[in-house]
């Protein structure tokens, strides 16, 4: 997601016990975690502004990391802090507060109020996942689910969350996650969401980890999504390809709706009405990179894996996205702008590592990507 940001360690924060612990940027403190009962917890975010000497709770965005006892925290540039926790499994141990990324801007401006993200870091980058658009029953559900059936390992679909009823032939969680309005506008207004919209007179919605989770397997991410949440992912941190499918003619796009037999005549009306004010976005918004014509499924489906880059011996990804295994004991120290692990305890086997955060990218609302594990040049 994003370019790479401009990055490097201005300010060294030693570890923390009890969670209980600050941060200092500019004229404000960012508190972070808390603890209950004895039991430290990643419970939320405090900021006092020095100034005013007043103290606010702001909407904390995205999924945070796990409790836990100790961590270390360096202020980056671009208004991140990252966190190092100890004693955390390998998937939770690196974590980006974003108290002034653009994401956070956008945000703050967006709610009208204080906002901070999590972005959760991990190593290596991501395939570039792919929006696919177009009205109900051009075929892209179709289109999709022959790319995965001949590419399994390279290609995963973002399960989408909706409030419309599922179709006979569709399961919870595969083809969408059926969900309660106002269960997903909880959601939503957690910052769950990378992008909803009200499609057809249901609410629709991608949520972060539905496209995260595809991205870390190592796959290109498919998002099966309109007009509408194609223009909110462009305008997103997540950089993605744009594909917009077209009919051939719109009656032949109604015969394939009816065809189909998903819909109530009622339905069908509606979609076909909402066809043409789609079909006019897909081709002249500048939201999609490429048009497909669905006129004959082979063809199409070839310019497809051609748009792709796909030939029948394409290497298959499937690379997993690694988290970071830290010693459970570790001291934590800025090495020009490479940051040094180094295992202590009785039993320390002398494990150091060294990140490298000079080709990170991407962040919140996504993962935080591009983390290296580096050398330190010899003295
Ligand atoms: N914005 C947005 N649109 C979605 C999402 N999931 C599906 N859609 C769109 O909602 C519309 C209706 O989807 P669906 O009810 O499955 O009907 P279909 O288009 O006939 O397959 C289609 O244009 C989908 O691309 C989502 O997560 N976000
Ligand atoms: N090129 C094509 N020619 C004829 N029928 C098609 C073609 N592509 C898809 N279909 C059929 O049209 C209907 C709608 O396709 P679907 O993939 O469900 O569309 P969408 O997901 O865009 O709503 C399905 O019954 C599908 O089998």
């Amino acid at each position: 997601m994003g370019g790479a940001p401009a990055f490097f360690v201005d300010h060294l924060e030693n570890g923390h016990t009890n969670g209980d612990s600050s941060v200092e940027i500019g004229d404000r403190s960012y508190v972070i975690g808390g603890s209950h009962e004895g039991n430290p917890l990643f419970l939320g975010v405090q900021i006092h502004d020095k100034i005013t000497n007043k103290w606010s709770s702001p909407t904390v965005l995205g999924t945070g990391p796990k409790p836990c006892k100790a961590y270390s925290a360096f202020v980056l540039k671009q208004g991140r802090i990252l966190f190092i926790k100890k004693g955390s499994a390998s998937d939770d141990s690196i974590w980006f507060l974003e108290v002034d990324s653009p994401f956070v801007r956008e945000q703050r401006k967006l709610l009208g109020k204080e906002v901070v993200a999590w972005s959760k870091g991990v190593r290596g980058n991501a395939e570039k996942p792919i929006v696919i658009s177009g009205p109900s029953g051009v075929g892209k559900g179709t289109l999709i689910t022959m790319l995965m059936k001949e590419f399994p390992s390279m290609f995963g679909f973002s399960v989408s969350h909706t409030t419309r009823s599922p179709r006979c032939m569709e399961k919870n969680g595969v083809h969408y996650h059926f969900t309660d309005k106002n269960v997903m506008e909880k959601e939503i207004n957690d910052g769950k969401f990378l992008e909803f919209a009200s499609v057809h007179g249901n609410l629709y919605g991608t949520s972060i980890e539905s496209v995260e989770v595809v991205t870390d397997s190592g796959k290109r991410c498919i998002l099966d999504i309109d007009v509408q949440g194609a223009r909110s992912v462009k305008a997103s941190s997540l950089d993605a390809m744009f594909i917009f499918v077209c009919p051939p003619s719109m009656k032949e796009l109604e015969d394939r709706l009816r065809a189909r037999g998903t819909e109530t005549e009622e339905q069908i009306q509606k979609r076909l009405r909402n066809a043409e004010a789609e079909i006019k976005a897909g081709k002249s918004s500048g939201i999609f990179g490429h048009i497909l014509y669905n006129d004959n499924l082979d063809e199409c489906y070839k310019s497809l894996k051609n748009l792709l880059g796909i030939d029948n011996d394409t290497p298959v990804n499937g690379v997993e996205v690694e988290g970071i295994n830290l010693p459970k004991e570790h001291t934590v120290t800025k090495m020009e702008d490479k940051i040094l692990i180094q295992e202590t305890g009785e039993a320390a086997k002398n494990i150091r590592i060294v990140l490298d955060l000079s080709s990170i990218n991407g962040g919140a609302p996504g993962r935080t990507r591009g983390i290296g594990l580096g050398t330190l040049k010899s003295s």
